[in-house]
C-alpha cells in the first residue's frame, strides 16, 4: 500500500458518496467512485451531481475536469487500484421488517474482495448494525486471493443532507474504529487536514465505531420527539412549545440545537436508522432500546397525523384546494425519501382534497413517489385560489413571503405552520388564521366544520 499518497475508492455514490468522493478529491486524493447505478456514475463521471447538494457540483466539476476524480461502474477498477477502500452503499430499511438490509453492502464486499490484486484497508462509512464490522473482516479473510491483506476499519459519517461539502471537510469529529496500528496511521493520514485544524479524533474498537452513530442518529430523533411530546401538551395546556424549547435550550447539558417541534423527521436515515438500532438491540437481547425508541417512533408519527388531521379538520368540506408548501424531508434538498411533508400531503388528498404541492427543489423526485398529486412550479400557483394552506418545509422562501400578498391570492387566508417558522403575529395581522404546533392559535377562527373551543 502507498502511505504516502493513498489512491481510494469510494464505493456507493449516493447522497453519502458522491460527496465523500468530491471532498477527498478536493483534499489533494486521486479517487475512484464507483456505483451500480449506471445513470448516477454518467451525471457524476460528467460533473453533474445527481441530486441537489449545496456546493457538491463545483467540486464534482473541478476534479473530474483534473482527472483527480474519476466514475466507473467496474468495481474491478476500485479493487485493481486503490490503497484504501470506503464502502458507502446504501442499508436501507429491509422491506419486510424493520432491520436494515445489508444485501447492497455484502454484494459490494464480495465483489471487491473477489477481486482485489493488492493489500488495502476496506473503510466502512455506511450506517449499519453493531456487529458488521467483525463479519465484514471474517468474510473478507475467506474470500480475498491469497497473500493479498484487506484490514477492515469503520469510520462511520456524521453530514447532514444541505450541508454535505460543509460538514466532511469541517466534520465536528472524526471517529476511527480500528483493529490495528497501521489502519489507524492511514485514516489519519487521510484526515490530516482536518485533523490538523483541531478536529476530535476518537480511535476506538469497530464495537464502538458502528454503534456511535446508530446511538447519535437515536438521540436526534429522540430529541425532536421528545419536543414534539411537549408541542402535544402545550397545545392542550395553552402553553408555548418555541419558548418551552428555547428555556429548556439554555441549559447547557440539553441544548437548543433538534428541538424544533413540528411535523416530526424524516428522510433516508433517522427513520429506518432508530428501528434498525431498536432491531439490533432486540436481536441482542437489550431490551430498554427497543421500548425507547418505538416509543420515539410512534411519537413521530403521531407528529404527522395530529398535522394531518387538523388540516382535515380544517378543510371546508370534499374536493377543498389545499396548498401544500413543500416536499422534501428538509429544506435546502431535494430528497423525499420518508418525508413528512409529503405523507401528510398524500393523506390530505386521499381524503378527497385537490392538493397542490410546490417545493423549489424536490417536485421532480416527490411525483416519482407521489404521482398522484399535482405539482406546481410557483409559490404563486400553489396558493391560487386555496382553501388551507399547509406550510409542511421550512423553505426560507415561505417564511419571507409577505401574508399580505399570500392573503390577496387564496381564497381563505388560513394556514397550518407545520415547522414553526413562519411569523404568525405578522401573519395575523394581515388577517391571516395561524395555526402552528404547540402554540396557540392566532388570528380569528378559522370556518373549521368542527366547532373550536378555544374560538
Ligand atoms: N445521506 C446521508 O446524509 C448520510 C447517509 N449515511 C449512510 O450512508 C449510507 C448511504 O446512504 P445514502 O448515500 O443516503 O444512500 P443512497 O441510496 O443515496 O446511495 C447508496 C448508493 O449505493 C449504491 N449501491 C448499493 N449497493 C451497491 C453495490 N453492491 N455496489 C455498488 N453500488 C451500490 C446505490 O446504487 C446507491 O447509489 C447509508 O448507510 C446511510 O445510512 C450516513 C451519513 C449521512
Ligand atoms: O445518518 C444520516 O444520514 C444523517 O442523518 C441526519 O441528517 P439528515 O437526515 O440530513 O437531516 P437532519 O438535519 O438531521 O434532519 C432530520 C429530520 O429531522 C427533522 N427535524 C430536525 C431538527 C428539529 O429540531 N426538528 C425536526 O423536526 C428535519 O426536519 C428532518 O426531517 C443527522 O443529522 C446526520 O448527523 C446524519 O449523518
Amino acid at each position: 500500500m502507498n502511505l504516502t499518497t493513498p489512491t481510494i475508492s469510494v464505493i456507493g455514490t449516493g447522497y453519502l458518496g458522491a460527496t465523500h468522493a468530491a471532498c477527498l478529491a478536493e483534499l489533494g486524493f486521486r479517487v475512484v467512485g464507483v456505483d451500480r447505478d449506471r445513470d448516477k456514475i454518467a451525471r457524476l463521471a460528467a460533473g453533474e451531481a445527481p441530486f441537489s447538494e449545496p456546493g457538491l457540483d463545483d467540486l464534482l466539476r473541478r476534479h473530474t475536469a483534473s482527472g483527480r476524480l474519476r466514475f466507473t461502474t467496474a468495481i474491478r477498477v476500485a479493487a485493481e487500484h486503490a490503497d484504501v477502500h470506503f464502502l458507502c452503499v446504501g442499508t436501507p430499511q429491509s422491506a419486510a421488517g424493520p432491520e436494515a438490509d445489508l444485501a447492497g453492502l455484502w454484494a459490494a464486499v464480495r465483489d471487491l474482495g473477489r477481486h482485489l490484486t493488492r493489500d488495502c484497508l476496506v473503510v466502512g462509512k455506511s450506517t449499519v448494525p453493531v456487529g458488521t464490522a467483525a463479519a465484514m473482516a471474517a468474510e473478507l479473510g475467506r474470500i480475498v486471493p491469497p497473500r493479498i491483506s484487506a484490514n477492515v476499519a469503520w469510520n462511520p459519517e456524521f453530514l447532514r443532507e444541505g450541508h454535505g461539502v460543509q460538514d466532511t471537510l469541517h466534520p465536528d469529529r472524526l471517529v476511527f474504529g480500528v483493529d490495528s496500528p497501521s489502519a489507524e496511521l492511514t485514516l489519519r493520514l487521510l484526515y490530516e487536514r482536518p485533523i490538523a485544524a483541531g478536529v476530535p479524533v476518537h480511535v476506538t474498537d469497530l464495537a464502538t465505531a458502528e454503534l456511535a452513530k446508530s446511538a447519535a442518529n437515536g438521540f436526534l430523533a429522540t430529541k425532536v420527539s421528545f419536543v414534539n411530546a411537549m408541542a402535544e401538551i402545550s397545545e392542550r395546556a395553552g402553553a408555548d412549545v418555541v419558548a418551552l424549547a428555547d428555556i429548556l435550550g439554555d441549559d447547557p447539558r440539553i441544548g437548543r440545537s433538534f428541538l424544533d417541534a413540528g411535523i416530526g423527521f424524516g428522510g433516508g436515515c433517522l427513520p429506518k436508522d432508530i428501528r434498525a438500532l431498536a432491531a439490533r438491540a432486540a436481536a441482542l437481547g437489550a431490551s430498554s432500546a427497543p421500548a425507547l425508541l418505538h416509543a420515539v417512533d410512534e411519537a413521530n408519527a403521531r407528529a404527522r397525523s395530529r398535522v394531518a388531521d387538523l388540516a382535515l379538520e380544517l378543510c371546508p368540506g370534499a374536493g377543498a384546494r389545499v396548498a401544500v408548501l413543500g416536499a422534501a424531508f428538509k429544506p435546502r434538498s431535494d430528497d423525499v425519501r420518508d418525508s413528512p411533508a409529503l405523507d401528510i400531503a398524500r393523506r390530505v388528498h386521499r381524503a378527497g382534497a385537490e392538493v397542490r404541492v410546490y417545493d423549489p427543489e424536490a417536485s421532480l423526485n416527490a411525483r416519482a413517489v407521489a404521482p398522484e398529486l399535482t405539482y406546481v412550479a410557483s409559490l404563486e400557483t400553489a396558493l391560487r385560489g386555496a382553501e388551507l394552506v399547509l406550510h409542511l418545509t421550512e423553505w426560507p422562501e415561505f417564511a419571507a413571503m409577505d401574508p399580505r400578498w399570500a392573503a390577496r391570492l387564496v381564497r381563505w387566508p388560513v394556514i397550518i405552520d407545520g415547522r414553526n417558522r413562519i411569523d404568525s403575529g405578522r401573519w395575523a395581522a394581515a388577517g391571516w388564521t395561524v395555526h402552528s404546533v404547540g402554540r396557540p392559535r392566532r388570528g380569528a377562527p378559522a370556518r373549521a366544520l368542527v366547532a373550536d373551543p378555544a374560538g
